[in-house]
């Protein structure tokens, strides 16, 4: 009989899990390449009638009682209201059955026709012009969710980093066998990327929502059935890609009422310096105090350029800070940047190289030879510059400074240089040669023109003014 002693037993469990964690690390590895950990997401967020608990200090979401308004013809005033969760034991029950009354059979989309066939969708549909509702995925945090999980991979083109989610339609499926048949939406627009079904707490048993990317499904059961934990009311969602095929499972019980949204890209927050659509740039205290001073026929009557160091940090001397900038500027920078832009002055973003510890920076003007600052301005932002030049004692530095792509501009500052960046390294040759790094500051520089003196007043000369850049 053979005999297995332990520590052969030990070893053969050992390279089973040795085998079993590779498959399955090979798995997870080809899961996330495919792009399929993030398809769809969704959650659940409680109902708690706010008004009844003012005090509710907890930092996680809420969600108050979901009223619902609609036009309905045989109504008082033509319009009824239904709150949900509905107390399917009081008023709720004839609420409910009205709002049904008043949808109308849903269709779907089949080459490019609203088609009506029970085989496939057996639903009913509001409009949203026919409703109003005081829910607001917005409020919940639903949309911020969505923006930070689903938007960065979606399909490429669009490099906006907000979301807008727009109000579709209300659906309802109701037992017996309501359902919708496999499908893809049809998307709106080129920016659509995705949709949002949130479900209003409404009893009933099945009317799954399947979502499928890739031979991978997620299935979302916001029905409540004897099994089911759920004892709170709650508002339930998911988002998913337009490319995700979805079904709603038959309704076994009751009546599953959804609202549904379209999901667009839109301008968020990172995209709207200098392009905010919605801010009226002169209404900004700063847009005043800048007018008056290009207005004052005394203000650099020669013109020049105006600095204001940026206030906030932005990574300005990588890739991704490069070009995430000016719109992701934010704050004061964001304000300074749009209200010169807005006066028609040249403006932009540009390192400033920090030579405190570096030469003296100074040049000498040769009119009145008297010292003057001058900085080092670099002609755009750009990734770090690394040189094998270097110099020791006695060396001019402009030998090290020709290798950076700048000009020396006389600038005057409004604010304090701010938040370093690495902008070159660079050789030194003392007893032994060394590194060392020189630094950069972004800034707003704003080209300010010369006064047309033939204008009365002084004024600036709108025709001078450069090209925005
Ligand atoms: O109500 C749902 O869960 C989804 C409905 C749907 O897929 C649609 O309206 O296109
Ligand atoms: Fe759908």
């Amino acid at each position: 009989m053979a005999h297995v002693s332990d520590s052969e037993s030990a070893s053969s469990t050992d390279s089973h899990n040795d085998w079993y964690t590779e498959q399955v690390t090979h798995e997870l590895m080809m899961f996330i390449a495919a792009k399929s950990a993030t398809f769809t997401c969704g959650g659940a967020i409680p109902i708690k009638d706010i008004e009844q608990d003012p005090m509710n200090l907890s930092s996680d979401p809420v969600a108050s009682p979901v009223a619902l308004r609609w036009d309905s013809a045989d109504s008082n005033g033509g319009i009824a209201k239904l709150v949900f969760p509905i107390d399917a034991t009081g008023d709720g029950k004839d609420g409910l059955l009205k709002l049904i009354s008043d949808t109308q059979p849903a269709s779907f989309g089949y080459k490019g026709e609203h088609v009506q066939d029970e085989s496939y969708r057996k639903a009913s549909k509001m409009d949203r012009s026919s409703f109003s509702v005081d829910f607001c995925p917005y409020e919940l945090g639903i949309v911020d969710t969505i923006t930070q999980m689903l938007l960065p991979n979606a399909r490429r083109g669009y490099d906006t980093h907000g979301v807008k989610a727009e109000l579709y339609k209300m659906n309802v499926y109701s037992a017996p066998s309501g359902f919708f048949k496999a499908h893809v939406d049809t998307p709106r627009s080129d920016t659509q990327f995705g949709s949002l079904v949130v479900s209003l707490p409404c009893y009933h048993q099945g009317g799954q929502l399947v979502v499928r990317h890739a031979k991978h499904s997620v299935t979302f059961d916001w029905g409540r059935s004897e099994l089911s934990n759920k004892t709170e009311p709650l508002i339930q969602w998911a988002a998913f890609y337009s490319d995700c095929e979805h079904e709603v499972l038959e309704v076994t019980e009751g009546h599953r009422v959804t609202l549904t949204y379209n999901l667009y890209y839109a301008l968020g927050v990172g995209d709207l310096a200098g392009n905010s659509p919605v801010m009226d740039v002169k209404m900004l205290p700063l847009y005043k105090k800048v007018q008056e001073a290009l207005d004052s026929p005394n203000f650099m009557p020669n013109g020049g350029y105006l600095g204001i160091y940026c206030e906030h940090a932005y990574a300005h001397s990588t890739a991704e800070g490069i070009n995430a900038l000016p719109g992701i500027l934010k704050g004061s920078d964001m304000a300074v940047f749009a209200v010169f832009q807005a006066l028609h002055l040249k403006v932009a973003i540009r390192p400033v190289f920090d030579l405190d510890d570096f030469e003296l920076g100074m040049n000498y003007d040769d009119e009145d030879s008297e010292p003057r600052q001058w900085d080092l301005i670099g002609m755009n932002l750009s990734q770090p510059c690394f040189t094998d030049r270097g110099g020791g004692d006695g060396e001019d530095p402009e030998y090290i400074l020709a290798e950076a792509n700048g000009e020396r501009l006389q600038i005057c500052w409004l604010t304090q240089p701010k938040n370093p960046s690495l902008g070159m390294v660079h050789l030194t040759y003392g007893n032994q040669p060394e590194i060392d790094a020189l630094y950069t500051h972004a800034a707003i520089i704003v080209t300010v023109p010369k006064r047309n003196s033939s204008k009365a007043g002084g004024e600036v000369d709108m025709a001078a003014r450069p090209d925005i850049d």
